[in-house]
């Protein structure tokens, strides 16, 4: 049975010292189950989340190829122990008792493609994922990589009122690597330290619907109108440079885990009752007429504990906000008609 495949990262006495002494300290325990570890994005997001020390237990879900991912990965001497799980007749195992689920399962886009061309494979991948984190994990924080997170993440929400468990706080679109994609694009353009810049980045993760909110950048920067509509451009178009790029092979892969495993840790400080978290990511919203949408939230013990308001626009950013809204729509419209059929 593939749980003999459980590859422990240490020793099972100082994995045991381990848990007493986070246990009597302040780093709770906490499962984080990746759902496609094996692809492009799971493979480096589980070598990322094995690094970090707010992790106890890694679950490593893939419909193939996790037992060797689990065993390397798990070779790591830290914290947490790794368990990798491979079909869905594991599915149940590798999702119970998990706090936080991150699902970059689901096929990537080629050259040619947009993000809606998934829809049909990665709809029915979400669809099915999801109803068992309803079974098995129905309190888990959830972040939604596979694409079109627009519609997916949609998708998610109705199987989960389907099944009679769902609460907004806990679903997340994650849009970080937009965010992630604005601050390198600025930092190069108003030749500030790129470690320095912040820039909220608002609306969905598709081409126009990506809207970098460059007037609230940190540190400011006095830059042309022309240089703004080149970057937020760029932003936008970002995974597209890197399909083309990667000519055929996928998209963005090294960069996505990176700002997966930054959202993840965001999440699980939240849950660790870490003050004045924030991110931007796609969530419930009512701060526009649409019912999901990126903004910045703050995240706590229940996931999302507010959805912060737009902040000032520029007049350029509010037209890219009423331009982005149709498709959003639209695609919002698409995930849910999706679920319930
Ligand atoms: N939200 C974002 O910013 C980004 C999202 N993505 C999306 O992430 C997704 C994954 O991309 P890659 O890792 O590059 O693709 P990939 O093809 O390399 O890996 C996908 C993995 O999902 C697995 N998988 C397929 N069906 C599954 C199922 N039912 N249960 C569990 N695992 C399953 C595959 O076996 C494979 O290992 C794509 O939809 C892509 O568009 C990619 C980059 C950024
Ligand atoms: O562009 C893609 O297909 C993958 C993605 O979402 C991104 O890189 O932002």
């Amino acid at each position: 049975m593939f749980r003999s495949m459980l590859v422990r990262s240490s020793s099972s006495a100082k994995q045991a010292v381990i848990r007493r002494s986070f246990s009597s300290g302040s780093v709770p325990e906490r499962k984080v189950a990746i759902l496609g570890a094996a692809g492009g994005i799971g493979q480096p997001l589980a070598l990322l989340m094995k690094l970090n020390p707010l992790v106890s237990s890694l679950s490593l879900y893939d419909i193939a190829n996790t037992p060797g991912v689990a065993a390397d990965v798990g070779h790591i001497n830290t914290r947490s122990e790794v368990v990798g799980y491979m079909g869905d007749e594991n599915l149940a195992k590798a999702l119970e008792g998990a706090d936080l689920v991150i699902i970059p399962a689901g096929v990537p886009r080629k050259p040619g493609m947009t993000r809606d061309d998934l829809f049909n494979i990665n709809a029915g991948i979400v669809k099915n994922l999801c109803s068992a984190i309803a079974k098995y994990c129905p309190h888990a924080l959830i972040n939604m990589i596979s694409n079109p997170v627009n519609s997916t993440v949609p998708i998610a929400a109705e199987i989960f009122k389907k099944a009679g468990m769902y609460d907004e706080k806990k679903l997340f679109g994650v849009t970080t690597l937009d965010v992630v994609r604005a601050r390198t694009f600025y930092a190069g353009k108003a030749n500030v330290p790129v470690a320095e810049v912040n820039v909220p980045v608002i609306g969905g993760h598709a081409g126009v619907t990506i809207l970098p909110v460059f007037s609230q950048a940190t540190p400011q920067a006095n830059l042309s109108g022309d240089v703004l509509t080149a970057l937020t451009k760029r932003t936008q178009d970002g995974g597209t440079e890197v399909v083309e790029a990667k000519a055929g092979k996928g998209s963005a892969t090294l960069s996505m885990a990176y700002a997966g495993a930054l959202f993840a840790d965001a999440c699980l400080k939240g849950l660790n009752g870490v003050p004045d978290v924030i991110e931007c990511s796609y969530v419930q919203s009512t701060i526009t007429e649409l019912p999901f949408f990126a903004s910045k939230v703050r995240l706590g013990k229940n996931g999302v504990e507010e959805v912060l308001d737009l902040g000032p626009l520029s007049d350029f950013e509010k037209e890219g906000l009423e331009a982005l809204k149709p498709e959003l729509k639209s695609s919002i419209e698409k995930g849910v008609m999706f679920a319930n059929q």
